[in-house]
């Protein structure tokens, strides 16, 4: 253990290629049908990506499913991924022009700022205005799944026509599991209806193709909290913890690489123990996790969005070789099965 003035944090996390790739589900693969057999009668794609993996929360299956529509990216949670800084401000900038050449527009929201709300609001009532009838237009908002689709649906309902909650949000992903009804969310200044949106359940990628996006992915609860184990998300995060500011856990110990210590700490500073006494560390992991996940330990973005990291970022490539091989995936599983169905 080191004084923060002295301490090395890792310089880089080991590639984990054990850990699952896939959370893929059926209710992913059915939304996404249905999300493509109503595409015919939608205006406006409002695409989430959440804040803190920017890059990563990007879904190659909505290139594939909803394209030749309008689309809008909000980057959801923003409170949690920025302090407000200059820095954080030229990292919108160059992510908003990364995006650029793909035509599409781009927000950052957090829902609980009004300010924000309503530029996705203003977003939505240029648009009706600029292509829809009077009778408004129809929108649907997808992501990935936790990224706070549903959030955004209840807080421009509420910001826009002033109505209560109508979408179930929770803090695990695959609360909503169907497509919604569509919702009103803005009057049509001149007409009869107005904007609607229907929300969507998330759709994981098909496969993950670098490790370290599943680990972060599943920090920001992109997947159920089971498919990556706690310690190995707890070590991820302070890794991250470690690049950003090692005094961030200082109520618990001293700057440290060892995940264990800082969880045994934590597991005595906050009661978290087992009979006799022995520090519970996976209970330990899984505060420390929800603690960052609810902004109390450093907010900060876990995808490298320097320029030069952006500009190499060729997310075609990266989506073509995802969709590949789930479907070389998809297709051994059939092979065995036919394998074992014939013994
Ligand atoms: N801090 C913060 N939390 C948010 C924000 N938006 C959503 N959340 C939280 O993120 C969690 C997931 O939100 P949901 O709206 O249920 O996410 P979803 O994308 O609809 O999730 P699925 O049901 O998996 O599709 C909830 O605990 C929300 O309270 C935000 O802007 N800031």
């Amino acid at each position: 253990m080191a004084a923060a003035s002295q301490f090395i944090p890792r310089a880089s996390f080991p590639s984990l290629d054990f850990l699952p790739r896939s959370y893929f589900l059926g209710h992913h693969k059915a939304g996404l049908d249905k999300m493509k057999s109503r595409l015919s009668t939608i205006d406006l794609i409002i695409e989430c990506r959440d804040y803190r993996v920017p890059i990563s929360s990007q879904n190659p299956l909505f290139e594939d499913t909803l394209v030749g529509k309008d689309r809008l990216i909000v980057y959801t949670k923003r409170d949690l991924g920025s302090r407000g800084s200059v820095l954080d401000h030229a990292r919108e900038k160059a992510i908003a022009q990364w995006l650029a050449p793909s035509s599409s527009s781009v927000l950052f929201s957090d829902i609980r700022e009004l300010a924000s709300v309503r530029k996705v609001l203003d977003f939505a009532r240029e648009h009706m205005l600029r292509d829809s009838s009077l009778f408004g237009s129809n929108m649907m908002v997808v992501g990935m799944p936790n990224v706070g689709k549903s959030s955004l649906l209840n807080a421009l309902r509420f910001k826009g026509v002033g109505k209560g909650k109508v979408a179930q949000t929770g803090g695990q992903p695959g609360v909503t599991r169907k497509l919604g009804t569509s919702v009103k969310i803005l009057e049509h200044p001149h007409g009869e209806g107005g904007t609607y949106l229907i929300d969507t359940p998330g759709v994981f990628v098909p496969y993950v193709t670098d490790p370290e996006t599943m680990l972060k992915l599943a920090l920001c609860g992109c997947v159920k909290d089971s498919i990556v184990p706690s310690m190995i998300l707890a070590d991820y995060l302070l890794y991250h913890l470690n690049l950003q500011d090692s005094t961030l856990y200082s109520t618990y110990t001293v700057p440290t690489n060892d995940v264990e210590t800082l969880l045994t700490n934590i597991a005595i500073k906050t009661g978290r123990l087992q009979r006799q006494g022995i520090p519970d560390l996976e209970a330990a992991a899984i505060w420390l996790i929800q603690r960052w996940r609810d902004g109390h330990l450093g907010k900060f973005v876990l995808d490298n969005t320097s320029q030069e990291s952006l500009v190499n970022t060729d997310r075609s490539d990266a989506m073509k070789t995802s969709i590949s091989h789930a479907r070389s995936i998809a297709k051994e599983k059939k092979r065995v099965l036919g394998l074992a169905n014939q013994k």
